[in-house]
């Protein structure tokens, strides 16, 4: 299977030096980013304004929340009251992501601390393919990282639940969900790539998330490895202000170790052998000078977030250690800075003191805003929910998994609260209870069942029926809906049909369960064209979804050429008058109405609006109205496609005292829409990818002729280290499948590329043509 992107270590065949990069700090004295308390404002406005919109579009949840709570709350106190005792202080947790480009070593990194934290008992390295984070088959296969599996482990007496993030831009939706109940992260580095396309963007969403993070430039060991570079990239690719804590001693084959900005120690590993012991030493004196500039750097940044020890350091008086730290960790949290530390994972270097970072440096529950959620019967109505046990039970399913021994596993962060198995919780978005079966505390190669989870915690939760990705459980006493994620609308779609009649119900069966994992996973069937069509966010993505279906369903499919999701819409305003009338023997149909049609802006989708004064169409009809709308939207005038960006407005009617039904209402509105969306200039819109191309100078005419025939518009070009030029653009999706096969030809699989959904945008008017006439063929056939 074709892999959409050409692995980094591919692209770095340069030898390493320290070129255009300098050792030395930039010059000190810059501007702080906003205050801490400022930022976590702002933050938690963020983040009350998302919840406030995403509560306005959901669905009310039923009457029968009411009176589910009634019936269980004495089951849910009761299981509640079970041992709860906490182990580890809600302030000695981390909720921590390991966030990187594609290779840049996220798995080896995840296995070594798991190893170093003494939960991993024997360690697999990702060449094998037998990492333990890695746990589903076709992910060892292809050596990348997928789903995200949430792990909890524990360092100097803290507790840290790592939920991996899948690198590979076709699951982006993944990391966005892993970003979502995440309290800090870890952002990898390959010390020779830098900073890759991929890493961008997740720093992006990390920085939507509010995410505080500390880096690590791994691969130090690698020949062209270069620490400065890559700090330099974080300042220019990133935007972000780097705050260096340790240097490297060496580099490439002579990596030894690090210095220790804080203590001015340097730290040598013995050996690169898993479990490699370290000794601190005193700094080698070649690169004395430097971290002493390193250190008054990081003094200069600091001392700002505190006027007291500002002061003192001015007239002469150095903060101690325990000040420093609580300063960086102040300014990480804040969004101040980001610390930089570096190490090689695979040579086993550089991942304790890293640990020791996450400890001292990223948040706790208690250190980030509280969740902030809705009222399930009034959305308007803003709930906050503080990190702590004692408040009503709130949690949010953030990943959903089979696992061939439990089945169906709910991975759940528990923002407050306490939760027990056996007890009873509400889906506050389905208004419906669930029984919590078991509690799983996963580990990478081990599952422990607990009793009790409490605030803080991220566990695997057994039985459920009816959650899926996104949805709320709470107390049922206290009901609350967290923010709901806003998913994106797949953009390509495959026919798939089952090779045998027997695997008909299996693959219907597989697909809801996939789509339940997986919110950016559709599926639905044509009936038109008696096909299951299957759709997502891009090639590989549904590729996937084919592959497990085979390995977990065990369904072999056939499966049809890759289609772009097209949408249409109109670009002006038109009104209709529509009457529809049969009164030809027996009971007559007679509804008249006047629709206007308004295009909206980009992404409102579809609404709907009544200005009917003084019962012109009586209430009672209005529904017949909306769902014949509600109908024709999702096929177009032109080609089929689902309409979007739309607003019908009922203005007038008239109706009959006999003939007159919400059926004859529902025909006048479809007769309505095939003649207003006519009349407003009808048009199809197409996925436009943001597509970045990186590739070695000499291929650069050979990739930039190839975008232009691709109907591909090029924003800009870059450099990047090892004389790579960076190619920016825009190319409309349905010219962009095999790209990879073709770049790879191209440019000798020198060259990688990233992509993702830029926009939607009117398709030219021979292509719209082309589909308006395969429709009418496909119906006609
Ligand atoms: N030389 C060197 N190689 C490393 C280091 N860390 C990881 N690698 C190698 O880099 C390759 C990619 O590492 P992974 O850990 O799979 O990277 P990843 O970021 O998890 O990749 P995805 O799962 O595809 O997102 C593997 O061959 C690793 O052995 C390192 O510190 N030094």
């Amino acid at each position: 299977m074709a892999a959409e992107a050409v692995t980094a270590a591919s692209l770095c065949n340069f030898s390493g030096s320290n070129v255009g990069s300098s050792t030395r700090p930039p010059l000190r004295c810059f501007l702080l980013s906003p205050s801490t308390s400022l930022r976590r404002h702002h933050l938690h406005q963020q983040r009350s304004l998302t919840s406030s919109f995403v509560g306005a579009q959901r669905l009310t949840p039923s009457k029968s929340t009411s009176h589910f709570q009634k019936r269980n709350l004495s089951v849910f106190a009761m299981a509640a009251t079970e041992d709860s005792k906490r182990g580890v202080p809600l302030k000695d947790y981390r909720n921590i992501g390991i966030m990187a480009h594609i290779d840049a070593g996220k798995t080896t990194t995840t296995e070594r601390v798991l190893f170093y934290t003494g939960r991993n008992y024997k360690i697999g390295e990702v060449h094998e393919g037998t990492a333990t984070m890695d746990w589903m088959e076709q992910e060892q296969e292809r050596g990348i990282t997928i789903t995200s599996a949430a792990t909890t482990t524990f360092w100097n007496k803290h507790r840290i639940n790592i939920i991996d993030t899948p690198g590979h831009v076709d699951f982006t939706l993944e990391v966005e969900r892993a970003l979502r109940v995440l309290d800090g992260a870890i952002c990898l580095f390959d010390s020779v790539a830098g900073v890759e396309p991929q890493s961008e963007t997740v720093w992006r969403q990390a920085d939507k998330y509010g995410v505080p993070r500390i880096c690590f430039v791994n691969k130090m060991d690698r020949l062209g490895a270069n620490f400065f570079r890559t700090r330099d990239m974080i300042v220019t690719n990133l935007g972000a202000k780097p705050l260096v804590l340790q240097l490297p001693i060496g580099a490439e084959e002579v990596f030894k170790g690090v210095i220790d900005i804080v203590r001015m120690k340097a730290i040598v590993w013995s050996g690169e052998e898993l479990g490699a012991k370290f000794s601190y030493e005193d700094i080698p004196s070649d690169l004395q000078e430097l971290s002493e500039e390193y250190r008054a750097l990081m003094f200069d940044t600091i001392v700002d977030l505190d006027d007291e020890v500002m002061e003192a350091y001015l007239e002469g008086v150095e903060p101690d250690e325990e000040t420093v730290k609580r300063l960086i960790r102040k300014g990480t949290i804040g969004g101040s800075f980001v610390p930089v530390l570096c190490g090689s994972a695979f040579k086993n270097k550089g991942v304790q003191p890293l640990l020791d970072a996450v400890v001292d440096y990223l948040p706790s529950p208690l250190d980030v805003p509280p969740m902030v959620g809705t009222d399930p019967d009034h959305p308007e109505i803003e709930i906050e929910r503080v990190a702590s046990d004692d408040e009503p039970f709130s949690g949010l399913a953030f990943k959903i998994m089979n696992d061939p021994f439990v089945g169906s596993l709910t991975f759940v962060r528990i923002y407050a609260g306490k939760l027990a198995a056996g007890s009873y919780v509400l889906n506050s978005n389905k208004g419906k209870k669930e029984r919590i079966g078991r509690l799983l505390e996963m580990h990478a190669n081990s599952r422990e069942d607990v009793k009790v989870a409490l605030a803080g915690d991220i566990v695997a939760l057994a039985g459920l029926k009816d959650t899926v990705t996104g949805e709320t459980l709470c107390d049922p006493e206290k009901p609350i809906v967290l923010e709901r994620m806003d998913f994106p609308d797949p953009v390509i779609k495959v026919a798939i049909e089952p090779k045998t009649k027997a695997d008909v119900d299996k693959m219907a069966n597989g697909l809801i369960k996939l789509a339940q994992e997986d919110p950016s996973f559709h599926f639905s069937r044509d009936e038109e064209i008696n096909q299951t069509v299957i759709e997502g966010m891009g090639e590989l993505h549904l590729e996937i979804i084919v592959d497990r279906l085979k390995r977990e369903f065990k369904v072999e499919a056939n499966v049809g050429a890759p289609q772009v999701n097209y949408r249409e819409s109109i670009s002006r305003v038109a009104e209709v008058k529509y009457v529809h009338k049969k009164q030809s023997g027996g009971q007559g149909q007679f509804a008249d109405i006047t629709v206007r049609f308004e295009p909206l802006e980009a992404g409102s989708g579809y609404e709907f609006k009544s200005e009917i004064k003084g019962g012109a169409v009586p209430r009672e009809y209005i529904p017949g109205v909306v769902k014949g709308l509600e109908e024709s939207m999702s096929n177009g005038v032109l080609a089929g496609y689902p309409v979007v960006d739309v607003r019908a407005v009922l203005t007038d009617g008239s109706y009959h005292d006999v003939d007159s039904s919400v059926l004859a209402f529902q025909l006048a509105a479809r007769g309505a829409f095939r003649e207003g969306v006519r009349k407003a200039a009808p048009k199809i819109l197409e996925p436009i990818m943001r597509v970045e191309v990186v590739t070695p100078e000499e291929h650069l005419g050979d990739v930039i002729g190839d975008l232009n025939s691709r109907r591909g518009q090029i924003n800009s070009f870059g450099d990047k280290p090892g004389g790579l030029k960076v190619v920016d653009s825009l190319v409309p999706l349905a010219e962009m499948f095999q790209y990879v096969s073709t770049l790879r030809g191209m440019t000798k699989g020198r060259a990688s590329y990233t992509m993702q959904l830029a926009k939607f945008d009117v398709v030219p008017q021979h292509i719209q043509n082309q589909l308006s006439a395969a429709k009418e063929e496909a119906v006609t056939a």
